[in-house]
């Protein structure tokens, strides 16, 4: 089967972007993955499906896909880029859309600026609704967060977690240095450690101010990429809730900045602002069954 694909990316987070408001495509999580595979396919860390409306105040529906095949709760980076997708193929003439995705309700706005602000909801603390299981664990306060021990197993380190949920699991640690941060080899042991049910994004943030961050991740399904979105806010939600940041955060990650604001409170939503930018169209020819 052919389809037609638009490639986005935003902050070097890259996507390929799928239309069914015309109809579902029926793709399984072999399409999926042979869509992100980078020699086989198109390459893309993950894929975005646009979807008609699911019901009243609802614009869109939004499903997103990791480079592995799983389906996700999800994706910040891709919010953006769904905005401009809809926005530019000419599906919406708003400038604030209310997008359903698997883990509640988001409403992204294009700013004049080009960038694009996404209302990502609020954080998720409880560490059982991450979910994180923490039972047998001593955590370090700190502020009104905590570290949480996660041993990596194999005579491997202990590392200092704080953990956060944005509708999909982060575990965020403090580094002093992300260029010299093992993200390659510590990754994939936090992505699937035991403790975590869900799998989770591993995020590795020094702070340079309490207004500014870097931060690397090793996402859930897809390794490290180049830019984070749900990461950028947790690792911000963790940072102020630790007393290290203020409200307003600038996060510089391998492709870009974000900017990322929020209260403080586990009621306030979380604002991230960042880039979101056309690559090319195609089309690339599927096996009818994988
Ligand atoms: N890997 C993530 C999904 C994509 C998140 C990321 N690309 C973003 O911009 O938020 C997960 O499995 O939860």
């Amino acid at each position: 089967m052919q389809i037609r694909f638009t490639k986005m990316q935003g902050a070097g987070n890259d996507f390929v972007v799928l239309d069914e408001t015309q109809g579902r495509l029926g793709l399984t999580p072999a399409h999926y993955r042979l869509l992100g595979d980078r020699h086989f396919g198109v390459g893309a860390d993950q894929i975005l499906t646009v979807r008609p409306s699911p019901g009243p105040g609802i614009d869109f529906e939004y499903v997103i896909h990791n480079a592995d095949g799983g389906e996700v709760e999800q994706c910040g980076n891709g919010a953006r880029c769904f905005a401009r997708y809809v926005r530019d193929c000419g599906l919406t003439d708003k400038d604030t859309i209310r997008v359903q995705t698997r883990s509640g309700v988001i409403a992204p706005q294009l700013t004049p600026d080009g960038r694009v602000t996404v209302d990502m909801g609020c954080p998720v603390l409880e560490p059982a609704r991450v979910p994180f299981e923490a039972s047998g664990l001593q955590p370090q306060q700190q502020g009104q967060g905590q570290h949480w021990p996660l041993e990596l197993g194999n005579g491997g380190p202990t590392v200092m977690v704080s953990v956060v949920s944005m509708g999909n699991p982060h575990a965020v640690q403090i580094v002093a240095d992300v260029d010299a941060a093992p993200v390659a080899t510590t990754g994939p042991l936090i992505e699937h450690h035991p403790r975590f049910p869900q799998r989770v994004n591993a995020g590795y943030m020094q702070v340079v101010a309490r207004d500014h961050i870097r931060l690397r991740v090793y996402e859930r399904g897809a390794g490290e990429t180049l830019a984070c979105g749900t990461g950028a806010c947790a690792a911000v939600v963790a940072g102020i809730r630790l007393g290290l940041l203020d409200a307003r955060v600038d996060v510089d990650t391998h492709g870009g900045r974000l900017s990322i604001a929020w209260g403080g409170q586990p009621t306030d939503a979380v604002l991230m602002t960042g880039p979101a930018t056309f690559v090319f169209q195609g089309q690339i020819e599927l096996p009818d069954t994988l």
